[in-house]
């Protein structure tokens, strides 16, 4: 039996005993007077918890991983931690977070990064009043913590999901989900909303192997000669099994890994340093432009974690350095006691499925004609055939690709030129945009043209990380950048590895949409217009079976134009397969603190669409706030405590697995009883706006409050999925810049109530707004002394 499931067995006995007392621990309201939102909102999650039997057995990606064995599910809700919080906080009260809450979750960082935690000591009153960028502690959370084999549940075990294309009435029977879902659906027949629809099964990611065997590993040469020879009788085995054992990131492993060995002993394939532009600790300091009382963003604690992203942003090696001629010094690897968890995201096993592998044409050299819109040829992969995405992926914007090239360097490329190695077409420009878990951005300049784009160099590999795990990571991301085309996604020019490093070019956007917001000038309409615009590129996402999982306002460009992209696939997951109707379900704690949706803490497993939603839904809280609604959707979050009290529930998982009330006929939405309810000022009245959804949604725009409330659900099955939020009349009412067709380029077309904020290039980007901080700070010091 799950914990979830045992939970919540306790809780109706609990119900049915009234007079068995309710532990403090236990209990989400901050009053035990709470009374009930209204009749309608009654908990029926209950009734719709399956057996745990179809959860899987698999690790848990979690948090709290110091103690080993713990059953890591809903484990905030009985945590002393959680329920030693204190009451009383508001969204106004965001600098007063306790000491004990900051330590917590200071521990919570120490126990998952590693060398993270040091940078995590650095922080500081992370709650609310500072611009901190280099906060940013930018480890990946897809730590899997091993559980002792107890059952850990998946969200889909609780309740129904919809799939993309699903049909209520195509439901396969080949799991315990469906019976589930079956049953379900009798129970609510002609009751469901839209988004909801049985799920079909769970598909478990691919297991993991923690190294590669040598007979596994191919060569590059031994790849580009069995494309060569594809043709070829007698090397027809030799190419059938690169494909079989190469799955993409063997491939592009080896690929790898036979250049890094052999080159190794190069002195000119040798890393450089890397530019100091780590994130020191630090302090939070007051951002001088917010006004209005109100406080900057501070930037987040980022809690995903994976190997490619399991450390916060550690100076790796520099390409510039390298590609560019400066002195050399070699510091590829991490310290040998940094940890790298394994992730189970975005495995390529599933990329290769979703990207459908094609015929073993595509491993040809001659493919530049063979591979449609901008796939990475040389991976035997096409793209994604979802029916939603053919007028994306139809559109062939990419003029053509390049696979293995002469020099074999461009991994892929729509860029004309690509055979001259890298270094010889791009010139290092500028001040660096940023660096990441994943990597660091440079501006470069293309020499033919003298056309700006931005460069991701990815992070090297760990000491203590697989090739293959590394390779998995890498690989994912850029496979999912290079398929992806949409004018609010960013636009990947091309794929090059040289000089051991792994370089994404893509288009530049001259802003961080996070800087433009610390800038406080944008008007509301522009913070409506980026709103929708980020919608506009989550639903092209899920339009196309893939979740971004990691949406923030750091992971937002904009350009000069008003065009906003988003940027950073690391995290990115499939849910659903072009021609299936099953929902794969995504797993581990990814995404950045703040931005998490709740379920991501509680389940091993959830549908990673509605998390993209909610996340989306806390930009736009940023964007207006100018700060985070809460630091962690956990209950020891005294902020999101509050968010969460007051409703007819007494546990968070409770609230995150109900499902949708049926439609009623005497449901009263009408604005005279919503005004009367959202005037109490009892702290005991659930409509009081200092407890519950009210508390984040009456600092919001009133006609924002509807759409934005069905975001930021408790319970993913009740959330509005991105084509319903789309329809709302306000979202519908955004004048949005956009990007139109105009003959065979693309031309913006301004939205007509607004102009897009700009500000000095200096500040433009987090990188800037970092090193400002610096100097301010060593300014207010040098005062003081
Ligand atoms: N195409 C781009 N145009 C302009 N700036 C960019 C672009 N891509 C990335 N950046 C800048 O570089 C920063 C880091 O990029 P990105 O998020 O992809 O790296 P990362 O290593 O994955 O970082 P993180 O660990 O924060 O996810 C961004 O926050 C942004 O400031």
């Amino acid at each position: 039996m799950s914990s979830l499931t045992r939970l919540l067995q306790e809780k109706r006995k609990n119900e049915a005993s009234n007079s068995s007392p309710r532990t403090s621990a236990d209990t989400l309201t901050t009053t035990p007077e709470s009374h009930p939102l209204d009749a309608q909102t009654r908990n029926k999650s209950s009734s719709h918890i399956a057996s745990d039997s179809n959860s899987s057995n698999g690790e848990r990606n979690r948090a709290t991983m110091p103690v080993p064995g713990s059953v890591t599910t809903v484990t905030q809700i009985y945590s002393e931690e959680d329920s030693s919080s204190t009451a009383g906080s508001s969204l106004d009260e965001r600098n007063q977070f306790s000491s004990s809450f900051l330590n917590s979750n200071f521990a919570h960082t120490a126990s998952l990064y590693g060398t993270s935690a040091q940078r995590a000591a650095g922080l500081s009153s992370y709650g609310g009043s500072s611009l901190a960028p280099q906060n940013r502690i930018t480890s990946r959370l897809s730590a899997t913590s091993h559980t002792s084999g107890k059952v850990i549940p998946s969200l889909s075990s609780s309740i129904p999901y919809s799939v993309p294309n699903s049909n209520k009435d195509n439901n396969s029977s080949n799991s315990n989900s469906s019976s589930l879902s079956s049953s379900w659906l009798e129970t609510y027949a002609g009751g469901l909303p839209s988004n909801i629809s049985a799920i079909d099964s769970n598909v478990i990611s691919s297991p993991k192997v923690d190294s590669v065997e040598p007979r596994f590993i191919i060569s590059k040469q031994k790849l580009q000669k069995a494309s060569m020879d594809n043709n070829n009788n007698t090397t027809a085995t030799q190419a059938r099994s690169i494909s079989r054992s190469g799955s993409f990131s063997s491939q592009l492993g080896n690929l790898f890994f036979s250049k890094n060995s052999k080159e190794s002993s190069n002195p000119n394939s040798a890393g450089m340093t890397y530019p100091a532009n780590s994130n020191g600790p630090s302090t939070s300091i007051k951002n001088s432009n917010v006004a209005n009382g109100s406080t900057a963003i501070p930037k987040p604690i980022r809690a995903r974690q994976s190997s490619i992203y399991s450390v916060s942003r550690q100076p790796t090696g520099s390409y510039t350095d390298n590609l560019y001629g400066s002195p050399s010094s070699v510091h590829d690897h991490l310290p040998p006691s940094q940890s790298v968890p394994r992730s189970q995201h975005s495995s390529i096993g599933d990329l290769k499925r979703f990207f459908k592998k094609s015929s073993s044409s595509n491993l040809s050299s001659n493919n530049n004609n063979a591979i449609p819109n901008g796939s990475p040829v040389s991976t035997g992969m096409a793209v994604p055939s979802h029916s939603h995405s053919s007028s994306h992926f139809a559109a062939g914007n990419y003029p053509s690709s390049n696979s293995y090239n002469g020099n074999g360097d461009t991994i892929y490329s729509h860029a004309h030129g690509s055979a001259v190695p890298f270094s010889k077409r791009y010139v290092k420009t500028g001040e660096d945009l940023g660096a990441g878990a994943g990597g660091s951005v440079k501006l470069v300049q293309r020499i033919v043209d003298n056309q700006i784009f931005a460069v991701k160099e990815f992070r090297t590999k760990f000491e203590n990380e697989s090739k293959r795990d590394y390779v998995k990571k890498i690989t994912s991301e850029y496979c999912i950048g290079t398929t992806l085309n949409h004018p609010n996604i960013i636009e990947t020019i091309e794929i090059v590895y040289e000089n051991d490093r792994i370089l994404q070019v893509m288009e530049y956007c001259e802003y961080d949409l996070f800087a433009i917001v610390m800038s406080n000038k944008m008007s509301y309409e522009e913070i409506c217009c980026c709103f929708k615009q980020i919608l506009t590129g989550v639903q092209y996402l899920h339009s196309i079976g893939l979740a971004h999982r990691d949406l923030k306002l750091d992971n937002c460009v904009i350009n000069e134009k008003g065009v906003v992209k988003l940027i950073d696939f690391g995290a990115a997951v499939v849910f659903s397969y072009p021609f299936s109707k099953n929902l794969v379900e995504a797993s581990g704690i990814v995404g950045s603190d703040p931005y998490l949706a709740p379920e991501v803490c509680i389940f091993a497993k959830y549908d990673p669409r509605p998390v993209d939603i909610w996340s989306s839904a806390i930009i736009f809280a940023c964007m207006i706030l100018k700060k985070f609604p809460w630091k962690i959707p956990k209950l020891r979050d005294n902020s999101f405590k509050l968010f969460c009290s007051g409703r007819d529930c007494d546990s968070l998982s409770s609230l995150v697995t109900r499902t949708p009330d049926p439609p009623s006929y005497d449901e009263s939405h009408s604005p005279e009883k919503k005004k009367s309810e959202g005037s109490s000022n009892n702290v005991s009245d659930p409509n009081n706006v200092n407890i519950g959804p009210q508390r984040l949604l009456h600092s919001l725009p009133e006609e924002t409050q509807h759409i934005i409330s069905r975001m930021i659900d408790l319970a993913p099955a009740c959330r509005g999925n991105i084509d319903e939020i789309m329809e709302d009349p306000w979202i519908r009412s955004i004048s949005m810049c956009r990007m139109v067709e105009d003959g065979l380029a693309f031309k913006v077309v301004e939205g007509d109530d607004h102009h897009h904020t700009q500000v000095d290039q200096s500040e433009a980007h987090i990188a800037g707004l970092e090193k400002k901080k610096k100097k301010d700070k060593q300014n207010n010091y040098q005062v003081s002394v």
